[in-house]
């Protein structure tokens, strides 16, 4: 007899399904879309653990679960959970962190590369058999290779990022974050710049920043005004940060010149969203760490601390709050 029963709420690989099944009684919802909020609902009611992504997890999440002692989310962002309810409830919560740092990076480059150059653009112009000349200066586009990058938010991914930037594409890279990292300024030679002086200084700007009180809608018309008339947003981090409606305006001005984005304020991107008509834009659907591998991993880490958390063992990925309130999972 199994000690624990629990959910998940998301199609796993079945080799993590396997370990989570010699463990525990589960039920899986097991189709490609989102589950719907009132089967969710219904599945948690008696329940000690729940493994999710891009769920809300509040107060009235957990009167729905009497039960739950521990969330797990597969995904380094855990901007779904209240916290505060978390460590009011005495909830365990757990997260992905660091697995997915490289796969990440490389998206971001992907997004730096492929605005800076035109290339989902220039792909469909020449499908579109609109090619005449290689030399026509239309095809233009901006050097990455020695460009200046400005990070904001230089964490986990932040930090991959700028490797790939300095080493790979020898990109002066410069950062802003709460706290100085003394690692990557050592380790990579990242500039510490003020916000307003980064923006100023910056030819690509990427956002890794979490969604919290200090950077919800960070991004806006007057952060727009101080940056180049020829720098490009990227954001990889999450929607929210950006205030969708100043991005547009600002691309449709000239305030800046492009933008790379992997997340937006609502997702899926609603169909009548300005970004959709625009060239200068590069849209893609949240896949930052969307490679088979990397989800695996983070499968993997999210059953592995579920079930260590219900067992009473220590594990090193509960949510920083958690940490700083001192809370662990060890019995
Ligand atoms: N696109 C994707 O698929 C994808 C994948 C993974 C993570 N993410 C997002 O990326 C975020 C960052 O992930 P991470 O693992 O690097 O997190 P992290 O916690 O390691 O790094 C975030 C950094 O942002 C800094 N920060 C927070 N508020 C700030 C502010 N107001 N100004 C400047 N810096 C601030 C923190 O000090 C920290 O150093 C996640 O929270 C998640 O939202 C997106
Ligand atoms: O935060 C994350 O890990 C990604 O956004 C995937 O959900």
């Amino acid at each position: 007899m199994k000690n624990h029963k629990v959910f998940i709420a998301k199609k796993i690989p079945t080799e993590v399904e396997k370990y989570i099944a010699s463990h525990c009684e589960y039920e899986m919802w097991d189709k490609d879309e989102k589950i719907p909020q009132e089967i969710l609902y219904e599945k948690i009611s008696d329940v000690d653990g729940v493994m999710l992504s891009q769920v809300r997890v509040d107060g009235r999440f957990f009167d729905y679960a009497p039960k739950l002692k521990v969330v797990s989310a597969i995904s380094a962002g855990y901007d779904n959970f209240d916290t505060k309810e978390i460590i009011k409830r005495g909830i365990l919560a757990t997260h992905t962190p660091k697995v997915l740092d490289d796969t990440v990076a490389d998206l971001v480059m992907g997004l730096v590369l492929s605005t800076a150059r035109r290339i989902p653009e220039l792909d469909r112009y020449v499908r579109e058999n609109r090619w005449k000349s290689s030399d026509a200066t239309t095809l233009f586009g901006k050097d990455v290779s020695h460009a200046v990058l400005g990070i904001v938010g230089m964490g986990n991914i932040g930090r991959s990022v700028a490797k790939r930037a300095k080493f790979g594409f020898d990109m002066e890279v410069i950062y802003h974050n709460r706290k100085r990292n003394a690692e990557a300024e050592r380790e990579i030679g990242a500039v510490y710049a003020e916000f307003e002086e980064l923006l100023g200084k910056s030819d690509f700007v990427a956002v890794m920043t979490p969604v919290n009180e200090s950077t919800r809608k960070m991004f806006n018309k007057g952060v727009f005004e101080k940056m180049k008339d020829s720098a490009i947003l990227i954001n990889a981090s999450r929607g929210e940060v950006v205030d969708e409606d100043d991005l547009a305006e600002a691309l449709t001005n000239g305030l800046i010149a492009g933008a790379g984005l992997d997340v937006y304020e609502k997702e899926p991107i609603g169909r009548n969203n300005p970004l959709l008509g625009m060239k200068n834009v590069v849209l893609l659907p949240h896949i930052g760490s969307a490679t088979q591998s990397t989800r695996s991993k983070m499968a993997e880490i999210a059953a592995e601390s579920m079930i260590k958390s219900l067992n009473g063992e220590a594990c090193e990925y509960l949510i920083p709050e958690l940490k700083n309130a001192k809370l662990t999972c060890e019995k």
